[in-house]
């Protein structure tokens, strides 16, 4: 028996549960009665789960639950699909256990640096990396953006990047680095007087209909939010998601409270349509990764990354054996395909390998 396994053991006894006494092995084999739960929180080893709703997040039970022992040794995070026995009512103070990991349909990871020594999942099942850029305040980081779009596409997620705070700066010279790589931009900004909103008084509004550009492109999928401290994140997340209340702005004076109380992922629902709406895939998941600053790359391969770029994959087949294709690679076919390029299509040809060639080099590169 490892070490959590006792831990675990003892968080299990030491809540008042009818489940504690019962002998483990009568429910062992197949475990045929399990019913399926979406992780939506992961918390010291109390997994906070929807059990019976639908793919995109309609109705369904939260319950908590923990690892069975056989999973002692096995990650389980927020966007997972698992298996659940036991008590799944529910209730207050009832704890089910997690018997399962479906198969993943994708895993956004990190590799280990220097702020966590391990390689990690950090969500399961996604389907888009939204990549949260302030415009101005802080400034933003293109190495930043181009680590989170390497580690987005070779988890095979479509990138969205969310240019925040376009009131203090145009968005137009980031939409020109990423665009040619096919990253959908999307710009949100603050309301201000002008638009007869706050000005500077009070938590920041959002312009409505630049929130609800944002929420078009998240319906029907499960997004991931990454962005850096300031960026502006929480003020999104609690516009799209109003009941979410994550906190936001620099640490309260008069409260003292911090931006974060936990660092863990979590995946919020997007509120439902409207009720004449039964549109199925109105809605979605937004998942929130608080302790994600950056990515370590380490994992990632050139083969697999180019598998994004359909169009450059194909040429790159001509390139010689253990070609970087990076500008300074002897013979990559990727500068024949700029040299044969017909007139009106080189600016393009040239801005979509220039910013793959960025991407390739910040595998390498470090965020700090
Ligand atoms: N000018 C301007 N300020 C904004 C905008 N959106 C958010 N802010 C401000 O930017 C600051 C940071 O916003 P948060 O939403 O707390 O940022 P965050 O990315 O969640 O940062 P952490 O809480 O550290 O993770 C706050 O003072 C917001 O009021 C915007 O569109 N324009
Ligand atoms: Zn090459």
């Amino acid at each position: 028996m490892g070490r959590r396994d006792i831990r675990d053991e003892s968080d299990f006894r030491s809540r008042p549960s009818k489940r504690g006494s019962r002998p483990r092995t009568k429910q062992r084999p197949e475990h045929s009665d399990a019913v399926t739960g979406l992780v939506t929180g992961v918390d010291r080893g109390r997994y906070t789960l929807l059990v019976g709703g639908s793919e995109t997040g309609h109705g369904g039970t939260v319950v908590t639950a923990m690892k069975a022992r056989e999973l002692t040794r096995t990650r389980v995070v927020v966007g997972d699909r698992v298996d659940v026995v036991g008590d799944t009512s529910g209730e207050e103070g009832s704890l089910a256990r997690i018997v399962r990991i479906q198969e993943r349909t994708s895993t956004l990871r990190r590799t280990a640096d220097d702020t966590d020594p391990y390689e990690r999942i950090v969500v399961a099942n996604a389907d888009q990396l939204v990549i949260v850029t302030a415009l101005a305040q802080p400034e933003p980081r293109t190495g930043m953006i181009d680590r989170c779009v390497v580690a987005a596409y070779d988890a095979g997620m479509s990138v969205l990047l969310c240019l925040t705070k376009a009131d203090l700066a145009s968005p137009d010279a980031l939409r020109a680095l990423y665009e040619p790589l096919g990253v959908e931009v999307v710009v949100t900004r603050r309301t201000t007087a002008d638009d007869g909103g706050a000005g500077d008084l009070g938590a920041v509004a959002l312009v409505p209909e630049s929130v609800e550009e944002v929420r078009d492109r998240l319906r029907g999928l499960s997004s991931v939010l990454v962005g850096h401290s300031g960026v502006g994140k929480s003020t999104l997340i609690n516009a799209l998601v109003p009941e979410a209340g994550r906190a936001t702005g620099v640490v309260n004076d008069v409260t003292g409270r911090g931006r974060h109380t936990s660092t863990s992922a979590v995946a919020l629902r997007l509120p439902d349509g409207p009720a004449t709406d039964d549109d199925p895939d109105y809605d979605g998941w937004v998942i929130d990764t608080p302790g994600v600053r950056s990515f370590g790359l380490a994992h990632v391969e050139v083969a697999h990354l180019l598998h994004a770029f359909e169009d450059l994959d194909e040429v790159a087949q001509e390139c010689p054996r253990g070609c970087t294709h990076l500008a300074d690679a002897p013979d990559c076919a990727l500068d024949d395909w700029i040299e044969a390029s017909p007139d009106d299509e080189r600016p393009a040809r040239e801005a979509r390998l220039a910013s793959f060639r960025r991407l390739l080099t910040s595998r390498t590169g470090t965020d700090a």
